[in-house]
């Protein structure tokens, strides 16, 4: 289970966070709605610990991970995938998901099944470069890759934004699965409201830095979330 308990972050003298709280439990999805520029990514790069925090905590699993260098926070079992994707164009499609041998046992190396039965097109693109498939495709890659690394807690950055929308289907189908599976806690940030509301058990909405309304998705009001997220 993850437990973020009352993070600030700052930029310099520029707070992106203020006493931001979320927790995310294995078979569930924990969605993060929110206009741009009020930290939903800061809130995913503290996390994944590429931003530091200047309060609070955040727990994984019992234990304070909130001082954790990022491969630190990998060998725990988290993964990401970054807004933007950030996957490497010049390496094949085989080569990115291969990145993702680094922190697993030898005997482990291998692309788990479901990888290719969630996302076929991977496994006809295996000697593709990277920069030569469509962003829908990069960022299955970019799941992909994640999921190489046998996560139990998976955050995702907008896997939506810029993506056609059999794809987006796609990805909705693959979060589902991963989370029906039970041994996966899921964190998705995600602007398109229908997307994350129809994925989530639970959600936050943020504003500014803060919080401003969470809850589980059975019980929430939809204009009230709508409210915060039309500009
Ligand atoms: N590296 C940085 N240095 C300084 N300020 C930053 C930095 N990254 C983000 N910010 C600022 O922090 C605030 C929160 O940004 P953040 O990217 O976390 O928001 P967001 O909700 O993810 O937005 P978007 O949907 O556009 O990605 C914004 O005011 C942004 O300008």
């Amino acid at each position: 289970m993850l437990n973020v308990n009352r993070i600030n972050l700052h930029y310099g003298a520029a707070q992106a966070l203020k006493s931001v709280s979320l927790a995310a439990q294995k078979g569930k999805v924990t969605t993060v709605m929110g206009r741009n520029g009020v930290g939903k990514t800061s809130l995913m790069r503290a996390i994944v610990g590429r931003q530091g925090i200047s309060a609070g905590s955040i727990e994984w699993n019992g234990r304070d991970i909130s001082r954790f260098a990022p491969e630190n926070r990998a060998r725990a079992g988290i993964a990401s995938v970054p807004q933007g994707r950030e996957i490497f164009p010049l390496l094949t499609v085989k080569e990115n998901l291969e990145t993702g041998y680094a922190r697993l046992p030898r005997r482990d190396r291998h692309v788990p099944d479901e990888v290719f039965e969630l996302f076929p097109v991977l496994r006809e693109m295996m000697g593709r470069r990277g920069g030569d498939l469509s962003g829908g495709q990069q960022q299955q890659l970019a799941i992909g890759r994640a999921l190489v690394t046998r996560p139990e807690l998976l955050v995702l950055d907008e896997p939506t934004e810029g993506i056609q929308p059999s794809i987006i289907k796609d990805i909705g189908r693959a979060i589902d699965f991963l989370r029906g599976r039970g041994d996966m806690a899921i964190v998705l940030v995600e602007q398109f409201f229908e997307f994350a509301r129809d994925l989530a058990d639970t959600y936050v909405v943020m504003d500014r830095g803060e919080v401003v309304l969470s809850g589980a998705r059975a019980d929430m009001v939809e204009a009230d979330v709508r409210r915060w997220l039309t500009v």
